[in-house]
């Protein structure tokens, strides 16, 4: 911390305040710019209650409301003024303290500026006055504030803070040696998991697809309540747990187990955990007790409203390790993290909110069981084939609002009543949504055809007692319309006669002093007067008393006026009392029939993504894959579903795929894909992997038709980045994604090998790309596909029976090279690289050389000679010196190296 700390300012923000603070502006000293180190019984009354405060928070910002303001102090100030490129300025905290930092925010501008701050990764908590300042300052003492939320990445609830299409996961993890539990909340939508396993990584790719906004670590650390933002190091951090994402380190005791299952058992209002699944799990346990307290500690008495928790197991889904998920592009692209180009972009056809962040919960998530991929299929056929059905569902349901964080909102005291006519509306809209459902046979159909009586019931209520326009702040009045409650009649009743009286007001004293000019006016100083033209002054009847004097005019009140005002005010803040009252009641209601609510919500939104998924399906002619258990990938005609959506209908060329079918002379498991740069390889290859995951996910695929084994896990290895973040060169990244999948793939997986071994010496790679392919075809027999311009592994064909040579076409012209994108058998010779380098612009004489150096190379290689009889024949394995066959001949054939184009007059023929 530097000695002194300076004014900033910033242009555009809060210029008033800046030039006043900037007036007030000194120079502070170093022990008063820490909270810590500052003489605490020299500061003011306000001051020492915020250090107080900070004391109880250390690693949040303080935002301590004085008057208008959210100010915060010391460094806190800085961590602000810095974030969020405020004001830096000071305040006189104590005659013999002078002037601590400060920065602070208007209160209405709270919501904007919090979500800016917890985007950065801080933890907030906002200390508000909860007593009338006016009322205090009479009594001459300081007003009471006390934290009334901490808001933190993972707790959040303002509708303006969260990603309407996206969960907002709040993870709790329990580490033990290699066991570990984890436990995951959104308490805007109220889901509430856990899990528990024994393997590490296991841990990290759980938490990769989640993306939590913020992590709890229960540690046994002096530093405990301590925050990490994304990046931030801390020894107490296991090493297992992925940098990227916000820490808060927690007691160990509220992660125990007798306290986990405690609170648990309490919160859910429950006997037992097994009805949940979680009984035996204790680390899952305790990871999800540990939770339950931070929502406790964090929201500060307002109830959180949490469905029952359920137990997952990872076994119940396809694995997709981190960096398949960034290599399939499924929520975002590699290029600039975007949703656009993205498969979640390609397939995203919701009508709600809901559905949306379903959907990217299923393609995160795919499934093995195949009962549960079918019931998704079949509803999705139904869908496709019912065209009205799905037109009318997908009208109704953009009708419906965002139920579950509605209900959320309302659970934790934050919905107001627009809020809470929406969710009138739409659970008002479920009837008709099922009665359409009902028309319909599919399994997801079905569970929207019965919407519990009650939900309508309180759809009705709600719409009854509300107004249609109410205003947007609860303590204004306007919320409740007449006849619901006989006091609220009453009282509006008797406030009207007042009211009335001052609007005849004008009228009746114009008759009165026959002052033709007279005026009923109302300011928030006076409360209502009477004016009358200066000239007029003399008029004035005797019960007016003047109250002000203006250039023209003179303003007066009466006792009469006055005394009416006053009941108006009265009887105005006792009904605005009183609506509250009732609305809070109504909003209470909501939150009982939470569960109900979310139930129905979850049935809606799946609803929702498979017409979603049928309308793609129809629009862009996917077909409904037979999912099988056996390991055969069978795909006629298959499309990249994303490339094909970004082309002129018709561009994208269709191609097929058979892998791992027992019938060896029809499915290899292996592909060695070769063909020249940028002939669709890489395409080819995500097209294969997208197709399966979508298949798993339930949707229809880009393809003509489709039989597909369920994989286990897709791993896929696609030109790596250099990893500058853990100091690993883009070799290493490349080997360590290769050791991983070498390590964990089994035959029931699909792996998508894009090029491995170019990040080295060109025999280094090659042995290695040889040794890799070969390990995975014969000792793993993984379903693969290895894209690569090392024509030499097409050698491998010919030693290993279960492997086989594709290539993507060209077709050679004199001076140019046709992409024709088609995948057919054979291996390619030629990369074209050089012509590549031509149509990029290098200079001729370098293409020239290029050339020549080539040729040279070409002449003297021993390569393809020394693989075919030495490396092959000494493999150890007995499987493949057992598998030549004479089916390879032809592979052999096709890589000597004497074919100029492979398949070259096969190919122009066809495609001519
Ligand atoms: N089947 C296809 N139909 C139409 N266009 C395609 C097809 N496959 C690929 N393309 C187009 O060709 C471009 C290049 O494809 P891709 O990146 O897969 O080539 P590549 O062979 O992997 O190249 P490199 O070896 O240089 O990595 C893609 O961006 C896409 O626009």
């Amino acid at each position: 911390m530097s000695a002194d700390i300076e004014a900033f300012t910033y242009p555009e923000t809060q210029n008033s305040r800046a030039g006043q603070h900037l007036e007030a502006m000194t120079r502070v000293s170093a022990n008063n710019a820490d909270y810590r180190t500052v003489e605490r019984q020299k500061l003011t009354p306000m001051m020492q209650h915020f250090v107080e405060v900070k004391e109880q928070y250390p690693h949040a910002l303080l935002l301590y409301r004085v008057g208008d303001f959210y100010e915060t102090f010391f460094q806190d100030a800085r961590s602000l003024a810095e974030s969020l490129e405020l004001v830096l300025t000071s305040k006189e905290s104590g005659k013999d303290i002078g002037r601590v930092p400060m920065s602070g925010i208007p209160h209405h501008a709270l919501d904007r500026y919090c979500t800016l701050l917890v985007e950065k990764g801080f933890a907030i908590a906002i200390c508000d006055q909860v007593e009338d300042a006016a009322e205090a300052a009479a009594q001459g003492r300081q007003v009471r504030r006390e934290v009334t939320r901490v808001l933190t990445p993972g707790t959040l609830l303002e509708e303006g803070m969260l990603n309407a299409r996206r969960n907002n996961f709040l993870a709790a993890v329990v580490i033990a040696g290699e066991h570990w539990g984890l436990a995951y909340a959104d308490i805007s939508t109220g889901e509430f998991l856990t899990t528990q396993s024994n393997n590490l990584e296991h841990l990290t790719q759980e938490l990769m697809r989640l993306q939590p906004a913020e992590v709890l670590v229960p540690v046994n650390a002096p530093d405990l309540g301590g925050f990490l933002r994304p990046g931030q190091k801390s020894d107490y951090l296991p090493e297992c747990l992925p940098p990227s994402f916000c820490y808060a380190l927690r007691s160990q005791y509220p992660f125990s187990l007798s306290e986990a299952k405690q609170r648990l058992l309490e919160k859910l209002k429950v006997r037992s955990l097994e009805g949940m699944g979680c009984e035996h799990l204790p680390l899952g346990v305790r990871a999800a007790g540990g939770l339950l307290e931070y929502l406790e500690d964090t929201q500060k008495g307002n109830q959180v409203p949490l469905q029952t928790l359920r137990t997952y197991t990872l076994a119940d889904y396809l694995i997709i390790d981190n960096q398949t998920r960034r290599n399939l592009e499924i929520t975002q692209t590699v290029r600039d993290g975007t949703l656009h180009g993205s498969l979640l972009w390609a397939l995203d056809r919701t009508s709600t909110a809901m559905g949306g962040r379903a959907l990217r919960r299923w393609l995160l998530q795919p499934l093995v069981d195949i009962k549960g991929i079918e019931a998704r299929q079949n509803t999705i056929q139904e869908l496709v084939e019912n065209t009205a059905l799905r037109q009318d569902l997908q009208q109704l349901l953009r009708q419906i609002y965002d139920l579950e964080r509605l209900t959320g909102r309302s659970g934790s005291g934050r919905a107001n009543a627009r809020d809470l006519i929406a969710l009138a509306d739409s659970l008002l809209r479920l009837p008709e949504l099922a009665i359409l459902a009902s028309t319909g046979e599919s399994p997801f159909l079905k569970a929207v055809q019965k919407v519990p009586p009650m939900l309508q019931e309180l759809g009705q209520q709600i719409r009854n007692h509300i107004v249609d326009s109410p205003s947007q702040h609860l303590m204004e009045g306007n919320l409740i319309r007449p006849g619901v409650n006989e006091l609220l009649d009453e009282m509006r009743g008797a406030a009207e006669g007042d009211r009335q009286w001052i609007a005849n007001l004008e009228v009746t004293e114009r008759n009165r002093t026959g002052i033709s000019t007279l005026k009923v006016g109302f300011n928030k100083t006076f409360g209502y007067y009477i004016s009358i033209s200066r000239s007029k002054a003399d008029q004035v009847p005797d019960n007016y008393i003047r109250k002000q004097t203006l250039t023209n005019e003179e303003r007066y009140i009466t006792p009469d006026l006055k005394e009416r005002e006053a009941r108006i005010l009265t009887a105005r803040e006792d009904l605005n009392k009183l609506e509250y009252e009732i609305f809070c009641a109504l909003r209470a209601e909501v939150s009982e029939q939470a569960e109900q609510i979310r139930h129905v919500s979850r049935a809606v939104a799946a609803v929702d993504v498979l017409c979603g998924l049928a309308e793609v399906a129809v629009h862009q002619g996917y077909c409904c894959p037979q999912m099988e258990q056996g390991r055969e990938i069978n795909i006629i005609e298959g499309r990249h579903p994303v490339v094909e959506q970004s082309l002129p209908a018709g561009f994208f060329v269709p191609n097929s795929t058979n892998l791992g079918s027992s019938e060896l002379s029809e499915s290899p498991d292996l592909i060695i894909l070769t063909g020249p740069n940028a002939s669709g390889k890489s395409c080819y290859l995500r097209q294969v992997g997208l197709i399966q995951l979508m298949a798993q996910t339930g949707s229809f695929v880009p393809a003509q038709s489709a039989r597909l084994g369920v994989c286990d896990r897709i791993f896929t290895r696609v030109g790596a980045v250099d990893d500058l973040a853990t100091g690993q060169s883009t070799f290493m990244v490349e080997m360590n994604e290769t050791a991983n999948i070498l390590n964990h793939a089994t035959p029931k997986s699909l792996v998508l090998l894009d090029e491995i071994g170019r990040g080295t010496a060109t025999f280094d790679g090659l042995s290695i790309a040889w040794a890799v392919a070969e390990y995975l075809a014969s000792d793993i027999r993984a379903r693969t596909i290895f894209a690569t311009h090392y024509h030499e592994l097409n050698e491998l064909a010919s030693i290993l029976p279960n492997v086989a040579n594709y290539q993507v076409t060209v077709k050679e012209l004199p001076d140019q090279i046709i992409f024709l994108h088609q995948v057919q058998p054979g291996g390619a010779d030629k990369s074209y690289g050089i012509e590549a380098g031509r149509l990029a612009g290098l200079p001729a004489s370098v293409i020239l050389r290029a050339r020549q150096v080539m040729g040279q190379i070409e002449q003297h290689s021993k390569i393809a000679v020394g693989l075919r009889e030495g490396i092959g024949s000494n493999k150890p394995s007995g499987k493949s010196a057992s598998g030549r066959s004479g089916r390879k001949k032809k592979a052999a054939d096709v890589s000597n190296g004497e074919q100029e184009i492979v398949g070259k007059e096969d190919n122009s023929s066809e495609n001519e």
